[in-house]
């Protein structure tokens, strides 16, 4: 709060500051003469104001402040209030007058004066411009020694003006104003507005108050520095001693010179040397006035860094050493995954633990990265990686090294645990002192009043930095938590926030959005996106696709086998489908529904246990289901049992057991992750693999913490005799490195892109020395081509919904989109290309464009033209469309792999990034 700036406390003399005096004869009169008393040069006139609607004005302002004034509260006229003590509440109230705070006897006197005739014109001009003040205001008293109660922005525009708290909301207004006094407020006026008297305390630009700038408390816009480039890093080598803020003795030089020395030679070519703090920063942090010391990252770990990560760690130094927004030192890291986020941190950790820009005392001593449970060991080996294990000694917390013995050991200045330990140990880990924390994985602190985040908030620890793959800024209120826990206070309280950006940035994208609404929605998002641009970093995979293999994505429509068929169509003809349509059914029984389609698609199988676990157990508040089942249990073999496997009754488990043989015979020493996100498909193709002699690992949600680092380090190994990893992508796919592999398949499709995105990043990374090959397979014709043509429809991209913890059950279905789920497409090779109204449907394939030469029309020819597709984000459909594309029954396809399979494929879909670089 700015109270103490305020002109008339500035000049510890409130007493001289003239009174308000409210335009109500009797009280002017009063006040008047009180006035003249404590401050005789000024003269006050009495006002004289006419009755005015004010109606046009309050419209003119809200459509120009975008604030939502009700007709109700129409200015009223101005006779009709005689006095302050007739104001309704403290918000409304029309009456009001001013004058200038007299400074110095020399100031010249501001007098208003009626003129009303020579003003008319003006006054009742309806279009003039409103003008933005920043003010401080208290109750209105007779008190000689004013007491501010807090900041707040006003908003005069031609006679009225609204007063608004510093989070947005009005808290009073005021209108009858003299369109001229309005005009000329300026810095030291003071105003009554309501029953509140305000001090103007200097002028906010339109673009300030649009933009909702003003509204920041606590930040300067001028505090913040440019992001540095990664060519001002590296500056040549000043001597410290230019610094030295002793007494420059020849004694003294010389001691310093040979004490304060940077650890690394900042002239050395390729060195990373860390900007050097401005002289406000020296001011605030460096009190004791030691020397200044270039901070140089240790070459050994430059040698190894990419471009973007050089940049990325100088961010980083200076978010949390408090240079890009003064009195804060948080900072999210989101490049999108595989980037090297851990890399990056390593290097500042490394550095922050080693140096010190001031006199080289070390910048912290030690560090806590919270990440989730199955990553923490691949904490420590990144660390090993990039800094062998003499430099530096990392402590990992599990049920074997206990919180209490990094406390004891001087030796340790890294701690990393997981979440859970966290919170398990959290008094422990409280009773130390941390500089820094690094939350992994840290979208998850979405919410601030998750146990995790108050559990993190409690360890008063300033400088934090959350790293997440994942896109955080689809959600506004998500992203405010984000924020709020990195920078506390940098966007104001959660209701400053929700009023000055997520209203207006909400209401502008309404369909019914005004011009106005529009207008100011898009600069209080821009702004918002310049303020948190200056402490959240975030790249895109292309800067380092160029560092990896070629990918091949591949899209495979699985023709559904008869059983398949035959039990959907009953599935669908059930009576809990059919009120689900007529939306008669309470309990969201759709769910029910979508779940049995969805396992259907997997394998009839699964749908099996599912009705025999009715059979056996039936309760009555799942009727829902037993209905749904009814009638099921009869198409299946009358000897069908669960454990008989057989991939012949479901179409993509046919496809998947001739894609791995292919893989198997074709590139005998290159392996397979295969994915699903249920542990009972995982069992089915776990099964699959014993039964076909395929040696494979597994990390499912059910592997134990401690096991899944060595799990995925022994795959990764290229002597490990696993030929396929079993994962469940959602249990522990996040941020796993499984480069071992360079075939990935999805065996299903979740709701949520994002998911499906962090599985398949899992291979396609740094590391990756094969081509990688992704297959996504889909049941022809199914809900599953459903759900896809949903991630990649317009709502998948728009983003709304790329939060790893969001299902189907997060998803709201109108009767619309139920009755389009709920419809299998039987005679479609490709319901996906069906919607795409490509020229070519149902004509011709397309296999090899490029050596065909088809007329301009066709939408689907694809050529060698791919999508400049950002591979992290979902398809869109238009980029879909981009891709190659082509039925399974074309006569011979160029892709060994698919090749082997076309006779169960009933369309595909396929992309190759990356084609230039050869593979090894
Ligand atoms: N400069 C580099 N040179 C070679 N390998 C690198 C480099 N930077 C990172 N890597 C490797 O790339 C892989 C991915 O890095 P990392 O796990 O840090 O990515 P990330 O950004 O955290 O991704 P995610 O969001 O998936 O967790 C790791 O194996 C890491 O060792
Ligand atoms: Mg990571």
């Amino acid at each position: 709060m700015r109270r103490s700036a305020a002109p008339s406390q500035r000049l510890g003399n409130s007493a001289k500051k003239p009174r308000f005096i409210p335009p109500g004869k009797n009280n002017t009169i009063c006040l008047k003469k009180e006035n003249e008393q404590l401050v005789p040069e000024i003269k006050l006139t009495e006002v004289e104001e006419k009755q005015q609607s004010g109606s046009g004005h309050t419209r003119a302002l809200s459509r120009i402040c975008g604030i939502n004034i009700n007709s109700t509260q129409s200015v009223e006229s101005l006779g009709e209030i005689s006095s302050m003590e007739k104001c309704n509440g403290e918000n409304e109230c029309k009456a009001a007058g001013m004058k200038k705070v007299n400074r110095t006897k020399a100031d010249p006197v501001h007098v208003p004066t009626p003129e009303i005739a020579r003003h008319k014109k003006e006054e009742d001009e309806p279009d003039c411009l409103a003008k933005y003040f920043s003010v401080v205001w208290c109750k209105a008293s007779k008190k000689k020694h004013k007491k501010w109660e807090g900041d707040a922005v006003l908003i005069a525009k031609g006679k009225s003006v609204i007063l608004k708290d510093m989070e947005g909301k009005d808290i009073g207004r005021g209108t009858g104003y003299k369109f001229k006094d309005l005009e000329s407020l300026d810095e030291g006026q003071t105003l009554m507005i309501g029953g509140k008297e305000i001090e103007v305390m200097g002028i906010i630009s339109a673009e300030d108050f649009s933009s909702g700038k003003c509204f920041q408390t606590g930040v300067g816009m001028s505090t913040t520095v440019p992001i540095a480039s990664s060519q001002s890093t590296l500056k040549p080598f000043c001597s410290p001693l230019k610094n030295v803020c002793k007494p420059s003795t020849k004694e003294n030089l010389l001691k310093e010179s040979q004490n304060y020395k940077p650890r690394h030679d900042p002239n050395a070519s390729n060195s990373l040397v860390m900007p050097r703090p401005t002289p406000d920063h020296q001011r605030t942090f460096n009190k004791a006035g030691l020397p200044v010391v270039d901070v140089v990252v240790d070459p050994y770990l430059v040698n190894h860094l990419r471009s973007h990560q050089k940049e990325g760690i100088v961010f980083l130094y200076e978010c949390v050493m408090g240079m890009r927004l003064s009195g804060k030192f948080g900072a999210i890291l989101a490049d999108e995954m595989g980037l090297g986020k851990t890399f990056q941190c390593i290097s500042l950790v490394w550095t922050l633990l080693r140096q010190g820009l001031y006199g080289c005392k070390p910048i912290i001593k030690r560090a806590l990265i919270v990440t989730p449970g199955s990553l923490v060991k691949n904490w420590k080996k990144e660390f090993q990686k990039w800094l062998g294990s003499e430099r530096i000694k990392v402590f990992t917390v599990d049920q074997d090294n206990k919180v209490e013995e990094f406390i004891n050991s001087p030796l340790h200045s890294v701690l990393i645990i997981s979440y859970e330990m966290l919170l398990r140990t959290l008094d422990q880990i409280q009773t130390i002192e941390f500089n820094l924390l690094i939350c992994d994985e840290g979208h998850r602190l979405k919410n601030s009043s998750i146990k995790t985040t108050t559990a993190l908030v409690s360890l008063s620890c300033e400088r934090r930095i959350i790293l997440t793959g994942t896109p955080i800024q689809n959600d506004l209120q998500e992203f405010y938590a984000l924020i709020e826990f990195v920078n506390p206070g940098i966007l104001g309280s959660l209701s400053t926030y929700r009023k000055i950006y997520e209203e207006p940035i909400i209401q502008s994208r309404e369909p019914s959005a005004t011009k106005e609404e529009k207008e100011l929605g898009e600069k209080r998002a821009a702004e918002l996106t310049r303020l948190t641009g200056l402490f959240i970093l975030r790249r895109t995979q292309e800067i380092i696709n160029k560092f990896l293999p070629p990918k091949k994505e591949s899209i495979l429509f699985c023709r559904p086998t008869a059983l398949q068929l035959e039990l959907y169509r009953k599935l669908l003809s059930s009576r809990v489908i059919r009120s689900c349509l007529q939306g008669v059914l309470e309990n969201c029984p759709h769910l029910i529904c979508i779940g049995a389609l969805k396992k259907l698609c997997n394998h009839p199988c699964l749908l099996f246990n599912a009705i025999k676990e009715k059979q056996c157990n039936p309760t009555c508040d799942e009727s829902e289901e037993s209905n749904l089942y009814e009638g099921l249990r009869e198409i299946f073999p009358q000897d069908y049992t669960s454990t008989t496997f057989t991939e012949t009754d479901s179409g993509k488990l046919q496809v998947l057991a001739k894609l791995l043989a292919a893989i198997r015979e074709l590139s005998p020493s290159e392996r397979i992750v295969l994915v699903s996100n249920y542990t009972q498909t995982l069992n089915i193709l776990q099964e699959m693999c014993k039964h076909y002699g395929y040696s494979y690992t597994r990390l499912d949600g059910h592997t134990p913490i401690s096991q899944r680092q060595q799990i995925v380090d022994s795959f990764n190994n290229k002597f490990c005799s696993a030929f396929i990893f079993l994962l469940s992508s959602k249990a522990g796919g996040v941020g796993l490195n499984l480069v071992g592999a360079s075939h990935l398949i999805l065996y299903d499709i979740d709701w949520n892109p994002a998911t499906d995105i962090q599985a398949m990043a899992r291979v396609w990374r740094d590391g990756q020395k094969h081509t990688v090959h992704i297959y996504r397979l889909l049941t022809t014709g199914s809900i599953e081509e459903k759900i896809y043509q949903r991630q990649i429809s317009k709502q998948g991209l728009s983003g709304a919904v790329v939060d790893l913890s969001k299902t189907s059950e997060h998803i709201r279905f109108s009767i619309e989109e139920l009755k389009n789920l709920f419809i299998l497409h039987e005679d479609s090779s490709c319901v996906t290309h069906d919607l795409l109204e490509c020229n070519c449907m149902g004509k011709k394939d397309h296999q090899n464009p490029s050596s065909e030469k088809l007329p301009v029309y066709r939408g689907c020819q694809l050529g060698q033209h791919h999508a400049k597709a950002d591979s992290k984000k979902p398809l869109s459909m238009s980029q879909l469309m981009q891709w190659k594309h082509f039925s399974g029954q074309h006569q011979t396809l160029a892709d060994p792999f698919l090749e082997r399979i076309k006779n169960n494929i009933s369309f595909i879909f396929q992309n190759v990034t990356n084609p230039a670089i050869p593979t090894s």
